[in-house]
């Protein structure tokens, strides 16, 4: 079977020309962990287990505010159109380029702080001059210090279609997505049945957003091919330990079929780094930390593309 790949009409609008609705989406009840090492050094293994439950509370809170009916109601009347996230990679893909998703994230898990001085528009920007093909910004509060507040000011500043990275559960979040300006959504195999992701995937497509499936082991590659969808992100980072190693890309990248695009997710550091999943069949990598820590981001990212 071929895979058909759905695609929303890509439109780049300038920026600060677009009109969200304001829902009034109620706010997040997670405070952020004031420090996530210590946090996490106490207990690293279940860190995903943790954020799924503080998740699952939050969605229920905030579920009794505005309800799924009426969320759902008002993501379906947003008439900005979606960015054209997969189809921003796939451009890149025909010309053989291995493209840059560049992550905007102020804390995480096994970093910590990365940027005391957060300022998500201002890398963002940065991000876009130097040659960015997508973005990527954590909204989960308690461990990464984000905000969907991050993403609506992103959006207003930059033309790049955006990745909503947090831990999407439940399909409140999915229709939030799509009210913040979120263009793309990650879906995390390890923390979903085959039966919820293909709920969250067809919810996501008839908002026209696009969906990155992301999987860290060859059971979940599998579990991923099987459902409907075109962009399959291969985490080099293990979620139990929080350990980095691109050799899970190398391993598992040639068992996709040509027809889905792999993303290498996490722990690509060099330009070197790139090539190696770009040689087994990467057309794109997702990269937070390694630009985050340097205190010029979009010089960074310059370098990692080889543009200096
Ligand atoms: O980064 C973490 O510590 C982490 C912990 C638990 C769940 C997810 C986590 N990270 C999410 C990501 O996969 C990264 O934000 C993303 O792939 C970028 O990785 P990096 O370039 O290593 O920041």
């Amino acid at each position: 079977m071929t895979f058909m790949y759905h695609r929303p009409a890509m439109t780049y609008s300038p920026e600060g020309t677009e009109q969200f609705p304001d829902p009034e989406i109620p706010e997040t009840t997670t405070p952020p962990i004031k420090d996530p090492e210590a946090e996490t050094a106490a207990d690293r293994s279940d860190v995903l287990a943790r954020i799924c439950a503080r998740t699952r509370v939050d969605i229920e809170q905030r579920s009794q505010i505005m309800s799924l009916k009426e969320i759902t109601a008002r993501a379906r009347e947003v008439t900005v159109p979606t960015r054209g996230f997969g189809q921003a990679l796939q451009h890149l893909t025909a010309d053989r380029q291995v493209g840059l998703i560049a992550e905007i994230k102020k804390a995480s898990p096994s970093a910590g702080i990365l940027r005391p001085d957060y300022n998500p528009v201002e890398i963002a920007q940065e991000y876009q001059a130097a040659g960015a093909t997508c973005l990527s910004v954590l909204t989960e509060g308690s461990c990464f210090h984000g905000s969907t507040d991050d993403i609506r000011a992103v959006r207003e500043a930059c033309s790049l279609p955006i990745l909503r990275k947090d831990f999407i559960l439940d399909p409140w979040q999915v229709h939030e997505s799509r009210l913040i300006g979120a263009d793309c959504i990650l879906l995390i195999m390890a923390i979903l049945t085959e039966t919820q992701a293909a709920e969250l995937i067809a919810i996501a497509r008839g908002l026209d957003m696009d969906v990155l499936l992301e999987v860290h082991d060859e059971a979940e590659l599998n579990r991923a091919l099987a459902l409907d969808t075109f962009l399959i992100g291969i985490n080099n980072r293990n979620l139990r330990t929080l350990k980095t190693d691109i050799q899970t890309t190398i391993d598992l990248a040639p068992l996709v079929p040509p027809d889905r695009l792999v993303v290498s997710e996490s722990g690509i550091r060099t330009q070197d780094d790139m090539m190696k999943v770009g040689a087994v069949g990467a057309s794109a990598v997702l990269v937070g930390e390694s630009l985050l820590r340097e205190p010029d981001p979009g010089v960074a990212a310059r370098r990692l593309l080889g543009f200096v």
